[in-house]
């Protein structure tokens, strides 16, 4: 983050807390795949994705996110909590098929809207956490761990799969993945592709706790922002941000050429072969 970025986000926060220590804000869903529910008394949001069945991020989606996320910014409030209106699915990452014989402007449309929402999310000044209530591969993961904190429930699967269909996550998915874990099991992983059971994840570190229903999950989300009752949310979301500050200044700075590698790489007769058999074998599975 340059010196211009960090002035203008210590701005808005100032404008953001200096007069509204005490007052709750009521946030309102904007769009129709996703819903946000704030309690008011805690002043925390929970932005649910409802694209069943499976969260499949496709630019609709992605948009009604980052639009909520910007939101829930501004309307002061004290914490977001993202997860899903499915009981077996968080997310299963990008839509496959907005990446599969796409049209060229929408495929633009979409990757640019993907750099935008993790931007918002991962440099989003307020708390956030990921309740983890289902399967969360590749872009779904990428979406947990934007947040700060992460709860999941037992018995799913979380991870970045991407050398698994023959595609290199981009190097701000390794950042986000990097920022969790120690870096050799991060490593690892990422080659691999694996996969981690919800107890794996814990065990590393990819998740924080376990909770045994989504609203158990959602409340350990709520208890994590409660230990920052004491700090100063200033100095609280500035420290975040210039902790992230490197990660998320690369894709800045990066933007054009990231979206150019993306759009290279997708349109590869390879990759596009490799994405049709994919697709073809998650269909022969509800056959
Ligand atoms: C140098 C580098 C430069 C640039 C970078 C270049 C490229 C980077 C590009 C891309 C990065 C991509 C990251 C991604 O997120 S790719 C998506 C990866 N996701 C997956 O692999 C998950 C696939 N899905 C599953 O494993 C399962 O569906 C599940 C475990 C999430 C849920 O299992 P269920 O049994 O509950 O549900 P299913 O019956 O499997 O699915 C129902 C339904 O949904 C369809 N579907 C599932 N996932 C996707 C998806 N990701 N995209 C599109 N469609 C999906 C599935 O086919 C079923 O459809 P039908 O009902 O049969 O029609």
């Amino acid at each position: 983050m340059n010196r211009a970025m960090m002035m203008s986000a210590a701005k808005n926060l100032l404008t953001r807390y200096g007069s509204t220590k005490n007052n709750i804000y009521r946030c309102m869903s904007t769009g129709k795949l996703t819903t946000v529910d704030v309690n008011e008394k805690s002043g925390v949001a929970v932005l649910t994705m409802n694209r069943l069945p499976v969260n499949g991020l496709n630019l609709e989606l992605l948009r009604d996110i980052r639009n909520d996320i910007d939101e829930i910014e501004g309307n002061k409030c004290r914490g977001l909590i993202l997860t899903s209106a499915s009981s077996s699915v968080f997310s299963a990452g990008l839509d496959i098929m907005e990446m599969y014989k796409p049209n060229q402007d929408r495929l633009k449309e979409f990757w640019t809207t993907l750099q935008d929402t993790w931007l918002a999310l991962y440099g989003s000044s307020v708390p956030t956490a990921a309740a983890i209530n289902g399967h969360s591969p590749a872009g779904g993961c990428l979406l947990a761990t934007s947040c700060e904190y992460r709860v999941m429930l037992p018995k799913f699967t979380i991870g970045l799969n991407e050398t698994k269909l023959g595609i290199v996550a981009p190097k701000w998915f390794m950042a986000t993945f990097c920022n969790v874990l120690p870096r050799r099991v991060a490593e690892m992983a990422l080659t691999q592709g694996k996969m981690f059971s919800s107890e794996e994840a814990l065990k590393v570190g990819l998740v924080d706790e376990l909770a045994q229903s989504k609203e158990e999950a959602i409340e350990k989300c709520q208890q994590f922002f409660a230990t920052f009752a004491k700090t100063n949310p200033f100095a609280r979301a500035m420290t975040k941000q210039q902790f992230r500050s490197k990660d998320l200044q690369q894709l800045e700075d990066e933007k054009a050429q990231d979206l150019e590698a993306f759009l290279f790489f997708v349109n590869q007769p390879s990759v596009q072969k490799g994405l049709g058999i994919y697709l073809d074998s998650l269909k022969a599975k509800t056959k």
